[in-house]
């Protein structure tokens, strides 16, 4: 059998709210999440023993192989279901790491999707939200990477919305910033059960682009001015690009430091990433689309 071939798309969290934290120490969250045209690449060569690879030019960012998320996912998976076949796994990876875009996620995902085409598991079975679970807070709204919104720790996923793709740059300063460290500077309150309930609304309308500017402008992200504190440059990225006249939302994704632009047409979109990149020389800017 030839080897097997996915994309792992960055995760932009298009609005991100933070209602409190849980008696788990996990914070629940209402975010309208998007995915981007910008991914990671995987594929899965099956054979007898699991095994990873790892090239591109964010490569080294990832870590030890070892501790790869395609690894730790695909562990957790063979622990559920002891009897799948496995292979050796091959990354190139692109995106930035611990940069507010969940590319480790997305990788974890894809290789979650690669095992399960791989031994004929159906999309909805139970062991591969599972396994993304145990995984990562975002890897479960990674599995099927449409547009939806996703709540509670992550676990709670709405429909995908099929939303106008949007033209947007993605800029990256170069300053990876760590999850943990952006929900402390945060020192959000105990959750209250009832107001979290009362605040899930996984079918917001978006079905037309002015509903969904509408949606997307009324948000906001609860993590940007901590993450800000421990990352000034994130202050300098969303300066920029709302300083860009064709920029009508500038936005932090996710924990940091990814800033997102969104702009009326694909070509305002590139010509605005060709100026930020001139600007800041040493940052990852990326014309792209959400959907
Ligand atoms: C903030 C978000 C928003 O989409 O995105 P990123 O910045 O990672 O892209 C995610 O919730 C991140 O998900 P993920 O990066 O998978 O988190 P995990 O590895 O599971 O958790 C790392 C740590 O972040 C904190 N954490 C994470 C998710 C959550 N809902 N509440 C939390 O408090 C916890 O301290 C946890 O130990
Ligand atoms: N495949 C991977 N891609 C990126 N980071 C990885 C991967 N596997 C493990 N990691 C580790 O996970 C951390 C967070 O990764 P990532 O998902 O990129 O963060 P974020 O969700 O903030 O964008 C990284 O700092 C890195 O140490």
């Amino acid at each position: 059998m030839s080897a097997l071939a996915t994309e792992a798309p960055a995760k932009i969290n298009l609005t991100l709210r933070v209602s409190g934290r849980r008696a788990d120490g996990f914070h629940e969250l209402l975010s309208l999440v998007a995915f981007a045209a910008e991914a990671d690449a995987l594929t899965l060569e099956p054979g007898d023993s699991l095994a990873l690879t790892v090239t591109g030019d964010t490569a080294a960012q990832a870590g030890p192989d070892a501790d790869n998320l395609v690894l730790r996912a695909a562990r957790a998976l063979l622990a559920l279901a002891p009897g799948l076949r496995a292979g050796r796994f091959h990354l190139v990876k692109r995106l930035p790491a611990a940069a507010g875009i969940g590319g480790g996620s997305s990788d974890a995902a894809a290789a979650l999707r690669l095992l399960a085409r791989l031994n004929g598991l159906a999309a909805d079975d139970p062991r591969l939200l599972q396994a993304a679970r145990t995984t990562g807070a975002d890897v479960p709204v990674c599995l099927d990477p449409r547009g939806r919104v996703m709540a509670g720790a992550g676990e709670a996923l709405g429909p995908p919305l099929g939303f106008p793709a949007l033209p947007a740059v993605l800029v990256n300063p170069g300053v990876a910033v760590a999850t943990p460290a952006v929900f402390r500077a945060l020192a959000a309150g105990p959750l209250d059960p009832e107001a979290a309930r009362a605040a899930r609304r996984l079918t917001p309308d978006v079905s037309s682009a002015a509903a969904l500017r509408r949606h997307v402008l009324a948000g906001g992200n609860d993590l940007e001015a901590p993450a800000m504190g421990l990352c000034p440059q994130i202050g300098d990225a969303l300066a920029l690009l709302r300083a860009d006249s064709g920029c009508w939302l500038a936005r932090m994704s996710g924990s940091g430091a990814t800033c997102f632009g969104l702009f009326d047409s694909a070509a305002a979109a590139t010509a605005a990433a060709v100026r930020l990149q001139a600007a800041r020389p040493g940052w990852w800017v990326r014309a792209t689309t959400l959907a």
